[in-house]
């Protein structure tokens, strides 16, 4: 039963491929506020689920509902409109752009100037560009990211990349937050400060974060509520300490030979 708080509720969600169930009957709810993980062994479904509440794929059956209102069937466009945001396993940057363009993209779907006045290249033009620039600017400040606003995206280091990732998804000015993997490829200092930063951005935006992570300091460190898959299933949901603790998440990640589970 959806309750004023809660921003996300997820319901007997299920994706078929063909004969294989990437995810089924798959239930999550999420409160306003909450900083939950979502994990299980490589090929669990939890990917193919992030893509189905992002549009990506449509549900073989199953409901989304995103603050009250239904989102299957809405294009992933219209899903970013509505608050929902994400980042990828693998970084998905306009490599070739700077840092400030990279943000400035996604600040266009809130410009308010036609195609007319950008062909045009008229007044109107010249000023929202200007103010998108300093938008921009002022967000990759709150990053500490302003000194780089001009580097080539793909010429910085794998975790400043990740902080221009999220800095991204966040100028979409989301209510949800999904980070896939963000801790993948990082480095034992890169990885504190991305717990760091998960921290500041959930606290300074007010955001409700659902994290993949398959880094189980970054999981057991900062959520405060997890669910586990297997094979396409919830197994175990709770605190990061039941989870640690739970047989059947256990027995699954060993049973995988990944016993980097506890
Ligand atoms: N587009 C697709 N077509 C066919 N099968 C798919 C597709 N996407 C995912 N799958 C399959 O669905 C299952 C779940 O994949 P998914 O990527 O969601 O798992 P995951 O838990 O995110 O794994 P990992 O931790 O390795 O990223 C896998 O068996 C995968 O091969």
């Amino acid at each position: 039963m959806t309750t004023i708080s809660t921003i996300l509720e997820i319901s007997d969600l299920t994706k078929f491929f063909g004969g294989l169930g990437a995810v089924r009957n798959f239930d999550l709810t999420l409160k306003k506020g909450d900083l939950n993980g979502l994990i299980g062994p490589n090929g669990a479904g939890k990917t193919t689920v992030f893509n189905l509440i992002t549009g990506i794929y449509e549900p073989t059956a199953g409901d989304i509902v995103f603050n009250n209102t239904s989102i299957v069937g809405l294009e992933p466009f219209e899903i970013t409109r509505l608050g929902i945001a994400r980042t990828f396993q693998n970084i998905r940057l306009f490599s070739n752009l700077t840092v400030l363009d990279n943000v400035r993209i996604a600040y266009h779907p809130h410009t308010k100037y036609g195609m007319a006045d950008g062909i045009l290249h008229n007044r109107k033009f010249d000023v929202h560009e200007k103010e998108l620039t300093e938008k921009a600017q002022d967000f990759l400040a709150i990053f500490g990211l302003e000194n780089l606003q001009n580097e080539i995206a793909k010429n910085l280091p794998y975790g400043q990349q990740r902080r221009v990732e999220i800095a991204r998804a966040l100028a979409c000015e989301p209510r949800l937050l999904l980070l896939d993997e963000p801790a993948a490829g990082m480095n034992p200092r890169e990885i504190l400060e991305l717990m760091d930063l998960i921290h500041f951005i959930h606290d300074r935006f007010d955001l409700t974060i659902l994290l993949i992570e398959h880094q189980m300091r970054v999981v057991m460190g900062i959520c405060k509520y997890i669910t586990v898959m297997d094979f396409g299933q919830v197994i175990a949901r709770g605190t990061p300490k039941e989870i640690q603790e739970n047989e059947r998440v256990i027995e699954a990640y060993l049973g995988k030979g990944a016993g980097h589970a506890a």
